[in-house]
């Protein structure tokens, strides 16, 4: 008998016509936008000046960045799965569940028990479930809060599943409102479980919280510099009185704090997650393993059971390396003001490049397969899987077994799986291995996600997007300005990195992997370089425009043979600087004669035509993106605010991110990890729900972005004053339209500087030091173009 898919895969095929009828259309007008500008510098006797050029380039540039991009819609597909189709739980392969901590002043502790919590009461057979906390902090306060975790597991994990809770995170199941009671119990009693369990809750929460108090000071004293030893403990208690309680069946819960020195690179993340492959090798050894951040709990219990839909599919498995879900938030409100649901990655462009080879490794909520991460090594013997593994037989013998898929069950003596586990989160374990060159999380770029998500592609492996209506995991997002550009410096530095190495999706992703998904990776890799045509195109047309010069009219020749058709057509003349020519296309063309319109048919066609093309690439770009945005449910407001962020983020993110890279590449800046503050303070809170920007930030990260709005401003206002005053609509209306529309997308930074009172307003030493830059800016440009 035939028996019925696990999943079904649902190609879109509206949103593709759509996507791909744009794109053509676009690229059309960018072949002719560059037919103009090219013939336009080949025919000109003079030389072309330096901002045109800058200018042209900066076209180009964007022009590639959004060739890449449109890999990502080619073919977008929406899957479904059907849990109820697995086979029995006796059947279903085991799980690893890794969550990582590092810092427990950004990460509070309370949170971190909280995502465990919610990962220890996923909806699969708890002896097939494991849960493995790495604590790059060595904070005891976090191994207490563990022990702590433990204790209330056992009465959290009965509770979920006898009445059939579906929000298993405590803290997000005490606080809301509604009850989403749904068992067959008798709804008194679920009442009264839900109030004694929710004192235990209260409880657990004391103990967390006291114990930060207690221990913090001790903390700071050990964990400062010095580094700390590995410690690993499996958590466990001693059998309680309380029968009922004592049954429960539990996953195992392993405390995992690997060893750090200050004379050895620890690699962050991925090597935090080597660590956990090694020491959960000998443990569990369980073939899939779900990866979370700390701040990540599991919203629905459900999704291990959906991964496994994907991994147990006899005819995706054998190529499948990992099923990612979307990173979604549980703190974001209705303005999203910084574009925190990072709305794009995961709503177009996962869906997008899940039709392709499969979407980008995204650092947390995805279902890895084991095997994945430890290559190909079916030719390998012993000594060869030592150089690439180390020295551990134990975990060799781990890594043997994976392969033959035969379950490992974890039956050493305590003592000695200790001593080994203690050695496989040591320092000095990978010293001459293979672990984050080939093996494991790779620890080329600090966006190790997207590094070890391209190899594995790279290799042929796949990978699919699992996007159920009901958020499988939800994170906390950065809610301030300040947060997300640190973020975003850290992205697209790691971005970078791999453009500038020889990992370059470019040249080494076009020979192992096909076109499109080359041009996805692509896409990522170039976006730091946003930050070069932004910068040209923000400033060269303005700094242009207030030294007189235009940068956007038709050619003179045009021109004149314009005036002179218009002469023969209308028996009226309009010398230059009287009209404002629209636009022209075959046969027809739109004047505006003094304030009114006037179309005039010329018998030949124009070949100024290059205005309209320009302001279709513009408005189309523009009108794309809001199709784009309200086709998803989102409102004009997200369009308004996308378009913002991405300006923002280009002239400091992207700028610093790229900058950093190149530091790095030349060895004059070490890599460096500074993990994201999962705590706001109430101010901050306050701002953010108003939809307020917070520019209380580090000066450079808000200098350029007020610089350019300063500037453009400046520009703005003598462009608008000569059109009026002088009427050269025809030479000025580009760049003062660029300049408007650059000011109009950063109104708030324009009411931070000049309007708010509040806190949260651009501090007046930036907008003087702003203020000092533009003028420089402005002398320096009177300078150079004037010489
Ligand atoms: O030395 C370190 C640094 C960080 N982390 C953990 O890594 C996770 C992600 O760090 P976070 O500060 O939250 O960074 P984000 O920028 O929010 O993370 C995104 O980007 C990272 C790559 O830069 C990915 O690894 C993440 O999964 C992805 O959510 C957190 O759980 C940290 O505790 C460590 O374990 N060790
Ligand atoms: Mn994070």
């Amino acid at each position: 008998m035939k028996s019925l898919p696990l999943n079904v895969c649902t190609p879109n095929i509206p949103s593709a016509i759509i996507n791909r009828s744009y794109s053509i259309l676009h690229f059309a007008a960018l072949v002719a936008l560059f037919y103009y500008r090219l013939s336009s510098l080949l025919l000109s006797k003079s030389n072309p000046s330096l901002p045109y050029l800058l200018v042209f380039a900066s076209e180009v540039l964007l022009s590639i960045i959004w060739l890449f991009d449109q890999a990502y819609v080619w073919r977008p597909v929406s899957r479904t799965t059907f849990p109820e189709r697995l086979p029995e739980d006796e059947e279903l392969p085991g799980i690893d569940v890794f969550i990582c901590t590092a810092d427990p002043k950004k990460e509070p502790p309370l949170e971190v028990m909280n995502t465990v919590l919610s990962a220890m009461a996923l909806e699969y057979p708890p002896d097939k479930l494991s849960v493995y906390l790495s604590d790059d902090g060595g904070s005891s306060l976090t191994l207490k809060g563990m022990r702590e975790t433990w204790l209330f597991a056992r009465s959290w994990l009965p509770f979920c599943r006898r009445f059939g809770i579906k929000t298993r995170c405590p803290k997000v199941y005490f606080s809301s409102l509604e009850d989403d009671y749904s068992g067959p119990l008798d709804f008194v009693e679920y009442e009264e479980q839900k109030e004694k369990i929710k004192r235990k809750y209260e409880l657990f929460k004391e103990c967390v919280n006291r114990a930060g108090e207690n221990i913090e000071s001790e903390d700071a004293r050990t964990t400062s510099n010095k580094g700390h030893p590995p410690v690993i403990e499996v958590i466990d208690d001693e059998p309680q009185n309380d029968a009922g309680i004592k049954q429960a069946k539990m996953p195992l819960l392993v405390y995992v704090s690997r060893e750090k020195r200050p004379s050895h690179s620890h690699h962050f993340k991925a090597g935090a997650l080597n660590v956990l492959l090694r020491v959960s090798g000998i443990m569990t050894n369980s073939p899939y393993i779900l990866v979370l951040d700390c701040d990540m709990y599991c919203n629905d219990p459900k999704s291990a059971r959906q991964a496994m839909c994907f991994h147990l599919d006899p005819k995706i498995s054998p190529s499948l390396a990992f099923v990612q879900f979307p990173q979604k938030f549980h703190n974001i409100n209705k303005y999203d003001i910084y574009d925190g649901q990072l709305r794009k990655l995961f709503v177009i462009r996962w869906p997008g490049i899940d039709g392709l080879q499969g979407p980008i490794l995204s650092g947390t909520g995805f279902y890895m397969k084991r095997e994945a991460l430890y290559g190909n090594l079916s030719q390998k013997d012993v000594l060869h899987l030592k150089q690439s593994f180390g020295h551990s037989n134990e975990f060799i013998m781990s890594v043997h077994k994976i392969y033959q898929h035969s379950a490992i069950k974890y039956t050493e003596s305590s003592s000695k799986l200790q001593q080994e586990a203690q050695f496989l989160a040591s320092c000095i374990y990978e010293k001459n291995t293979l672990w984050g060159e080939e093996m494991g999380f790779l620890y080329h770029s600090v966006v190790e996600d997207y590094f070890t998500g391209f190899i594995l592609h790279c290799k042929g492996q796949t990978s699919v997007f699992c996007n159920p209506s009901k958020p499988a995991f939800l994170g906390s997002s950065t809610t301030n300005l300040s947060d997300l550009l640190v973020q975003g410096t850290r992205w697209n530095s790691g971005l970078f990195e791999v453009t500038l190495s020889k990992f370059c999706p470019f040249i080494y992703g076009i020979l192992r992997m096909p076109l499109l998904q080359t041009m996805c990776y692509g896409y990522l890799a170039l976006q730091p370089l946003y930050f070069l045509p932004l910068w040209c195109l923000a400033t060269l047309p303005q700094l242009c425009l207030l030294n007189g010069i235009p940068m956007y009219p038709p050619r003179k020749s045009v021109m004149e043979r314009h005036c002179w058709l218009f002469t023969i057509v209308c028996g009226n003349t309009a010398s230059e600087g009287q009209y404002f020519f629209i636009s022209g296309c075959k046969g027809i063309t739109v004047l505006l004669v003094q304030g009114a319109l006037k179309f005039i048919c010329l018998p030949e066609q124009v070949s100024s035509s290059w205005f309209l093309v320009y302001s279709f690439i513009f408005l189309a770009s523009l009108l794309k993106h809001l199709e784009e945005v309200l086709s998803t449910g989102a409102s004009i407001q997200t369009w308004i605010n996308e378009q913002r962020i991405w300006m923002i983020k280009s002239v400091t993110a992207y700028t610093y991110g790229s900058l950093d890279a190149i530091l790095k590449c030349i060895g004059m800046r070490e890599a460096s990890f500074l993990p994201t503050n999962k705590v706001a303070d109430d101010e901050q809170v306050a701002l953010y729900q108003m939809g307020k920007m917070n520019f209380q930030a580090a000066t450079v990260i808000l200098t350029p972005i007020v610089t350019l709005v300063i500037l453009n401003m400046a520009s703005f206002f003598w462009g608008a004053a000569r059109m009026v005053i002088a009427g050269s609509w025809n030479e000025t209306f580009g760049q003062a339209f660029l300049s408007f529309y650059i000011l109009v997308v950063n109104y708030p930074v324009i009411e931070g500087m000049l309007l708010r009172k509040d806190k949260g307003r651009v501090p007046t030493p930036v907008t003087v030091l702003s203020l000092v830059i533009t003028i420089c800016l402005l002398c320096l440009g009177h300078m150079a173009l004037n010489c």
